[in-house]
């Protein structure tokens, strides 16, 4: 196993539009780490996982996948990516297996499915807890079905890292146990993940880490703000002490 870590990104600055949304970023993810990107809306958390998969250009610094400089990395089926919430259909009449089926394409390339990319297609609908509705056309699923359909192609080219932006938004609560789980169980198998959370929620007892963005700059890095999870809501604000010594603003989310 290597050491290099598996995401890292140096000093990263990058702009959309005439504005800097990233300021001279930092960040490591470490193999099988579980790393939470958190901050308030426009902080530059997506623009910041949009980097990391070169969807995002930089204007400076530097950003490296399992110890490659992006511009030379090609391996791109050792990484699954979740958008923020869209949906799985956009107007195709695909049925969720063609869709998490698609997701395969990275391993496969232009051969026929083997065996194994069947099997690894049909575990990724059942991690999802969506094995009965494989047939049906995901036009006809619910918000948090289609976001189980999102993660399911991510999952079936087995990626070695995971990145999800918002992956629980606009999820109802039993889609949401589900996809905690399905998480655990990739988590388990050694998975790396990176995920933007407007809050930890169900996923905070996988969390090990959390970097909280403010304004294109990151102002914590470290163990998850605990009251984050407990109490996670947009308005709470007041000042919790710290283990560094330093207090911790539990409104970094708002
Ligand atoms: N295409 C774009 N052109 C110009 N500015 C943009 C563009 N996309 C995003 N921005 C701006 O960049 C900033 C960071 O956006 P980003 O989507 O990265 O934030 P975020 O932390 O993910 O927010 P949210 O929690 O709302 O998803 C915001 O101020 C946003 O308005």
């Amino acid at each position: 196993m290597s050491s290099e870590p598996v995401i890292s990104v140096r000093s990263a600055t990058a702009t959309l539009g005439s504005r800097p949304v990233l300021r001279g970023i930092d960040l490591t993810v470490d193999h099988g780490e579980v790393v939470a990107l958190l901050g308030a809306n426009g902080s530059g958390k997506s623009t910041a996982v949009r980097s990391v998969i070169g969807q995002v250009p930089l204007t400076g610094g530097s950003i490296s996948l399992f110890g490659t400089e992006l511009r030379r990395f090609r391996d791109w089926a050792r990484v699954g990516y979740v958008p923020q919430r869209t949906t799985a259909a956009s107007g195709v009449p695909a049925t969720v297996r063609e869709v998490v089926s698609s997701g395969r394409l990275s391993r496969t390339r232009l051969k026929w499915p083997a065996k194994a990319d069947k099997a690894a297609v049909q575990r990724a609908i059942e991690l999802v807890g969506l094995a009965d509705r494989a047939k049906d056309s995901v036009n006809a699923l619910s918000g948090g079905q289609h976001q189980r359909v999102l993660i399911a192609r991510a999952l079936a080219a087995d990626p070695d890292l995971l990145i999800m932006d918002e992956p629980m938004a606009g999820v109802d609560l039993a889609s949401q146990e589900i996809l905690a789980s399905t998480l655990r169980e990739q988590v388990a198998g050694g998975t790396t993940v990176l995920l933007v959370l407007h809050e930890l929620g169900a996923l905070e007892p996988l969390i090990d880490r959390a970097v909280v963005l403010r304004d294109g700059c990151v102002v914590h890095d470290g163990p998850p703000p605990e009251a984050v999870g407990q109490h996670a809501l947009p308005g709470h604000d007041h000042v919790h002490p710290h283990a560094a010594g330093e207090p911790l603003r539990t409104g970094l989310l708002t």
